[in-house]
């Protein structure tokens, strides 16, 4: 499996005093922020095919953000965004397929009969998965988040050919990873629910996805997830 991924030194995150850097002089450049779950799919992509050259990361700060972000760059003001080609463009599920497509590095699309339509499948149940486990912090999220991982569980036995959803790594493990890293910490710390518990593909799937560099890098700090989701969903 092609890991083409160098251990890089993070650019430092710009907030409302910084300068904007200069638009569309041919550099190629990612918005984020380095604590977003949807930034995090396009920066494990752009990673991965070893495009840290190619795609410069431009970390904002949410809290702080520079104006001229939503006035001259994306009025959508959310990350990821993504520069190229004198056009600016989002979406995460957009982007990761965007970057797939239109630069080099490993091919992340499935090929072959019937990977194509479960990879849209199982992209589309990532909003279902991410709307239950959320709206279930407010409530009891031990009797909720059973059945949406328990659809990631029969989904790992599809494809036998390797530990990820479409047997080989892909857009689909892209797409959950963020996600499923974060419900994990939060569901175990605050709720000590254990998303892997009886659940060998779901637990394997993660202890894969810990061995890819490109992946690694891009992980949440637990203690700052922790105390953000505390705020978000457990406060009034
Ligand atoms: N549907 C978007 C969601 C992106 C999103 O909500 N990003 C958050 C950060 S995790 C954001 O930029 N929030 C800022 C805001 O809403 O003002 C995607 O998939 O890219």
């Amino acid at each position: 499996m092609a890991t083409t991924c160098v251990e890089e030194v993070l650019p430092p995150v710009l907030d409302s005093t910084s300068d904007q850097p200069p638009l569309f002089d041919g550099t190629t450049r990612l918005y984020v922020s380095y604590s977003c779950p949807f930034a995090q799919r396009v920066w494990i992509t752009r990673n991965y095919k070893g495009l840290q050259e190619q795609i410069k990361l431009v970390p904002l700060n949410l809290h702080n953000r520079p104006a001229w972000y939503k006035e001259k760059v994306y009025p959508g003001n959310k990350v990821p965004a993504l520069e190229h080609n004198n056009k600016v463009i989002g979406e995460s599920l957009d982007l990761i397929k965007y970057v797939d497509s239109n630069f080099g590095g490993p091919s992340l699309c499935p090929d072959g009969p019937g990977r194509r339509e479960f990879a849209e499948e199982l992209i589309s149940y990532t909003d279902t998965l991410n709307r239950i486990v959320f709206t279930s912090f407010k409530g009891d999220p031990a009797k909720e988040v059973g059945a949406p991982f328990d659809h990631l569980e029969t989904a790992l036995h599809k494809f036998d050919d390797g530990p990820f959803f479409l047997g080989q790594f892909s857009l689909v493990d892209i797409a959950y990873i963020p996600f499923v890293e974060r419900f994990q910490i939060f569901l175990s710390e605050v709720w000590k629910y254990d998303i892997t518990a009886g659940r060998p593909k779901l637990a394997a799937w993660i202890e894969e996805l810990n061995k890819i560099g490109a992946y690694k890098q891009t992980k949440c700090d637990p203690k700052e997830l922790v105390e953000a989701y505390k705020k978000l969903f457990m406060t009034q």
